[in-house]
């Protein structure tokens, strides 16, 4: 029998990344959608992306199929189960409301669509879950105050504020006005930066914003005193390494600079961004980095660690899984 997974949490995952295109052609047949593809094995044949911006470009693209809240029920249910079978215990899940109000979707349908297969995850998947609402960055700021106040009867679903979507020339500054009322609601916050942005846009994340976590976070390695202040102050930093090979942001997963990452005392997690578009879930991540980078067992056991001391979890909960982990046979 195959070993179990190592049990972990998922905190870097953008839902509308799990549209699998066998999932997507059932959803356009039913929602009367055109897609420009004739089969999902061409669909397939379009992943090839030079950059972060000719992915988001096709990533939008593809969520027209995504209209009701059955659709949104669906695609969330759809990588529970797949997250399931990698050893996911917990799951803090994005979703970008704009890329959907902005094709007349309401916010409500998205919310309530994702949070009715999220209410039953416990229970059918033995998934915790949260929902994490990320910001459009190259949206403006306006906009992003006009989601934030549009989502106020929904807060009680979401535990965190995120920011996301093409980040050069988009500093975390920009959305200084709306975090500082997630704060003021109570929401936790965190913040693409340093995926293709600058160091800097880390240090603006942590400082303007108020985050508690960096997702991605890569571009810190070229700021020492950056990579020493993370370190102390033990800010976690969700990584997703066949994302970052897929985008270009590293050449070979060989080079990836996880270990150093690791060595340099910071608190790395393993995660998978955008699983249908790049090629694994989160476990299929962790295999590939270990061969990569020939991790060994207690590498992977920190990893899975970490991901729980980086989580929004009550100290009890984090106690629980941290012993599953603790326990693990390989
Ligand atoms: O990796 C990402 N970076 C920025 N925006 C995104 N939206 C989905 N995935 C990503
Ligand atoms: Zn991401």
């Amino acid at each position: 029998m195959p070993a179990k997974p190592l049990p972990k949490a998922e905190l870097h995952l953008h839902i509308e990344g799990t549209l699998e295109p066998e999932l997507a052609f059932a959803l356009a047949e039913r929602n009367g959608v055109a897609l420009p593809y004739a089969t999902t094995a061409e669909l397939r044949s379009a992943y090839s992306f030079t950059d972060l911006q000719s992915f988001l470009d096709l990533y939008y693209a593809l969520m027209a199929v995504l209209r009701t809240e059955d659709d949104f029920a669906e695609l969330a249910d759809a990588y529970l189960t797949r997250a399931a079978a990698q050893g996911v215990r917990h799951a803090e899940i994005f979703f970008d409301p704009q890329a959907h109000t902005a094709r007349g979707v309401p916010i409500g349908t998205v919310i309530e669509g994702l949070a009715r297969a999220l209410d039953d995850s416990e229970r059918r998947y033995g998934i915790g879950t949260r929902l994490i609402m990320c910001f459009l960055r190259d949206e403006s700021a306006d906009s992003a105050l006009e989601t934030f106040e549009a989502a106020r009867p929904y807060l009680h679903r979401i535990c965190a504020v995120g920011l996301d979507s093409a980040e050069v020339g988009n500093p975390p500054s920009k959305f200084r006005e709306v975090f500082r009322r997630a704060a003021e609601a109570g929401l936790h916050r965190v913040a693409h930066a340093g995926e293709e942005g600058p160091a800097e846009y880390i240090t603006e994340a942590l400082d303007v914003l108020g985050v508690e976590r960096i997702d991605h976070g890569l571009r810190c390695l070229e700021d020492p005193a950056l990579v020493e202040r993370l370190a102390r102050e033990r800010v976690p930093l969700t990584v997703c390494p066949l994302s970052n090979v897929r985008l270009r942001c590293v050449d070979r997963l060989a080079d990836h600079p996880l270990r150093a990452m690791l060595e340099a005392g910071l608190l790395v997690t393993v995660n998978s961004d955008d699983p249908s578009y790049f090629g694994g879930y989160v476990d299929d991540n962790f295999t590939a980095i270990r061969d990569a980078l020939r991790l060994d067992d207690e590498t992977l056991r920190l990893l899975a660690a970490n991901s729980f001391h980086a989580a929004f979890l009550d100290d009890r909960t984090r106690r629980d899984y941290l012993a599953e982990v603790a326990a693990h046979t390989f």
